[in-house]
């Protein structure tokens, strides 16, 4: 095992941290425009929510922050996505590198069923192509595990197939799956829309935990979950002829206590969406 691998494995650590912030970003499906020109910065180690009511591009938005959208057909955009200063889209850089620095939790959780708890975790590692020993991967499935929330659960089981566990833990599975290649950035699309209330609870306290290790971009529709998790938000809107834009972005408590724009205000009360 060499020093190279062995330091970008490693756990992150706070001196380490890099936000994402996009410059003029708009997308297209076919030649249906469904972004324009969104810019925003989301701080390093901090959690940034994205909200807004269905179809405003929230996820179309999310999924072009790692690459995602360019593997749907037809899909495409412009501007700059800028991780540590450089754009993820500059020619000659690869995507599989992108999606590494820049992991994806979904909104269902998707482990591999019938595959046990540690390989699971492991298979993060293999599928980014990284080496280690033995050791070394234990140790890295344990942190992984203990960041995410789940080690005290699974310790004692983790030749039990990925599917023996709940649907919360689950989810807390798939992001130490992703925690594994110490990503730079995590984005997480509705993360608790298919778990109950204690499950919810639960991931959210493992995403309080995260804060300040990584950074993190989440969407919800839950307004009480971004008050809870995020420090800040940025808001969507589109209507049926005007692709998404940001109305509004800033502290969560301004956002929510003293917005500036009336939609904003309307939609966080839930008078709309
Ligand atoms: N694969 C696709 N092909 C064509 N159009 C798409 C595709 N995915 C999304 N869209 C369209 O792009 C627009 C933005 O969708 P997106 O899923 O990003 O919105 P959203 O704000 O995340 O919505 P929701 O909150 O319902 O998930 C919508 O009008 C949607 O119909």
């Amino acid at each position: 095992m060499t020093d190279a691998i062995d330091t970008a494995v490693l756990p992150r650590l706070d001196d380490s941290l890099y936000g994402i912030e996009t410059r003029g970003v708009s997308a297209w499906f076919g030649d249906r425009k469904v972004l324009d020109r969104v810019s925003l910065s989301m701080t390093a180690g901090q959690v940034t929510a994205l909200i807004g009511p269905s179809g405003c591009g929230k996820s179309t938005y999310l999924r072009i922050l790692n690459r995602m959208h360019e593997m749907v057909r037809g899909a495409s955009l412009s501007g700059e996505v800028l991780l540590a200063g450089t754009d993820v889209y500059a020619a000659g850089r690869r995507p599989a590198d992108v999606r590494r620095r820049i992991g994806m939790v979904f909104q269902r959780p998707n482990p591999f069923p019938a595959m046990s708890i540690y390989d699971n975790v492991a298979s993060g590692l293999k599928l980014a192509g990284i080496r280690t020993d033995r050791e070394h991967r234990d140790h890295l499935v344990e942190s992984s595990l203990q960041a995410a929330g789940l080690w005290q659960e699974v310790s004692n089981r983790l030749r039990s197939p990925g599917g023996s566990l709940s649907g919360g833990q689950q989810q807390r599975l798939c992001i130490a799956r992703s925690l594994a290649v110490s990503p730079d950035v995590l984005l997480m699309d509705e993360p608790c829309s298919a778990l109950d209330p204690t499950s919810t609870r639960r991931v959210e306290e493992t995403i309080a935990e995260l804060r300040g290790r990584l950074t993190i971009v989440i969407v919800t529709h839950n307004m009480q979950q971004a008050q809870r998790v995020s420090q800040s938000c940025a808001f969507f809107l589109a209507s049926h002829d005007t692709p998404g834009r940001i109305v509004e972005a800033g502290p969560t408590d301004r956002l929510f206590g003293a917005p500036a724009d009336q939609r904003t205000a309307d939609y966080v009360n839930g008078r709309f969406g």
